[in-house]
């Protein structure tokens, strides 16, 4: 038997779900902030995937101050074995609207390792993290997210996606 590559149990998410699941997202976000009335302050999102339902959950819970930080995430050591998932800031949102986070959200797609999320709470540790979807090893980075998959679910993205044919089930001979 041939073994399914990673991304073979795939979890494809389309542009009409994620708009549903980001907006879960801010429905289950909304009131819970810190400031009159449950406010939160602003939306950060972390780039790139994190952009698209940053936007969505500003939209919807009327935040106009909106920010990204950069991470750049990447594989380090030799062998495949003893390769270690590494983030990176390439570049922070502004400093003096963010504090020690208190009242803001920072948005990301998923948490998959935490890799990512353990990295930006380290610099805003009182920030809210919340991400679409979570996989478990990185549930506990996360304060607030929408859909659990399993670690071997590998989600595809509408950004990363083409329609394209594909040959009927039964093809011709
Ligand atoms: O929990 P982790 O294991 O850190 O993985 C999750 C991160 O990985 C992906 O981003 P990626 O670094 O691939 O960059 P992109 O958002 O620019 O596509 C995803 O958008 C998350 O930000
Ligand atoms: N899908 C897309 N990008 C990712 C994933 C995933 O499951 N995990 C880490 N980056
Ligand atoms: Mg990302």
């Amino acid at each position: 038997m041939v073994t399914p590559l990673p991304h073979e149990k795939g979890f494809h998410v389309s542009w009409d779900q994620l708009h549903r699941d980001s907006r879960a997202l801010a429905w289950r976000l909304d009131k819970h902030g810190p400031d009159e009335g449950g406010a939160w302050r602003a939306v950060v999102a972390i780039t790139r995937g994190g952009m698209a339902p940053a936007m969505i959950v500003a939209r919807e819970l009327d935040i106009r101050t909106v920010d990204t930080i950069s991470v750049k995430s990447y594989h380090s050591g030799g062998g495949k074995a003893d390769q270690r998932r590494e983030a990176e800031v390439l570049k922070g949102p502004d400093a003096e609207m963010m504090g020690d986070g208190e009242g803001v959200l920072i948005v990301d797609d998923l948490v998959d390792t935490g890799k990512t999320l353990e990295l930006v709470r380290q610099l805003y540790p009182k920030a809210h993290f919340a991400t679409v979807y979570a996989k478990p090893k990185g549930e506990p980075m996360v304060d607030t997210f929408i859909t659990g998959v399993s670690q071997d679910t590998w989600i595809f993205f509408p950004w990363d996606m083409a329609l394209q044919y594909v040959e009927p089930y039964r093809g011709k001979e």
